[in-house]
């Protein structure tokens, strides 16, 4: 049985992103005010244009954190933000949802996403993916690694020099299976599994244009950078 180790650098490496990801901390209230209030959908659809965009700020600020990006090519640093947004976004939105509440706070959060305005056939892709998440039991580690990793996913479009991003996710992705094996010492294929998520991942945030366009309610109005990052209207 192969002894995992953790080298010193990569200890320094996953506190750097563990401390970014910490100051990550916005939108946690957005469950504390879909918990307080019933909103209508158009208050549902503004809510979400609000925390998407705040959110997209706070990802910016967590990803200039991680070591080498600012280095990167310029519009290859703008490739990696705008294609891995959305995808950060559900991520953040399932670690939101998996946030233990007091007794029954969690099936009252469910229930008000389920009638937020989201078309019907888009709310049960969205929970399967969160509730895969909530499966993994992700410790703040693996959360914060996750993100970075799908941030810096090489094959993005219009990334030019993908071998620099390679270069950058490669010891995100060693020290992510290493802290999984030390994590979940009885489940060998977690790293695999977790990495599956992604994939889920992926597949749900092909929905995402349509998703908006759809939430039931007329006139949807996006930001310029919402329209950016949403590719919408
Ligand atoms: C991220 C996302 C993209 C598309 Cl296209 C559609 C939908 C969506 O989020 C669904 C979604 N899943 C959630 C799970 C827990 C939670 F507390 C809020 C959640 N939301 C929406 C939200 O505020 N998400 C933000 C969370 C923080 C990071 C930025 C995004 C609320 C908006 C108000 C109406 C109820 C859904």
């Amino acid at each position: 049985k192969e002894k995992v180790e953790i080298t010193k650098e990569q200890k320094a490496l996953t506190k750097v992103i563990v401390e970014a990801y910490n100051r990550h901390q916005i939108p946690q209230d957005v469950a504390k005010k879909l918990l307080q209030d019933q909103y209508s959908v158009e208050e549902n659809f503004l809510l979400l244009t609000e925390m998407a965009t705040s959110q997209v700020q706070v990802i910016v600020e967590f990803t200039k954190s991680i070591p080498g990006f600012l280095s990167l090519d310029h519009e290859d640093q703008i490739a990696l933000l705008k294609g891995s947004a959305v995808e950060a976004m559900f991520l953040r939105s399932a670690q939101v949802f998996s946030k233990k509440m007091p007794n029954g706070h969690n099936g009252i959060l469910e229930e008000r996403i389920r009638k937020s305005g989201i078309s019907e056939e888009f709310i049960t892709p969205m929970f399967n993916f969160y509730k895969s998440i909530i499966g993994l039991h992700m410790s703040l580690e693996e959360q914060a690694l996750l993100t970075a990793i799908t941030i810096l996913t090489p094959d993005r479009p219009y990334v030019k020099d993908h071998q620099a991003v390679e270069k950058l996710q490669e010891p995100m992705l060693d020290v992510l299976r290493k802290v999984c094996v030390l994590q979940h010492p009885q489940e060998p294929q977690y790293f695999a599994r977790l990495l599956g998520r992604l994939t889920e991942l992926r597949t749900l945030t092909h929905y995402h244009a349509e998703m908006l366009t759809s939430w039931r309610m007329n006139d949807h109005k996006f930001t310029p950078l919402l329209c950016e990052i949403w590719d919408v209207q």
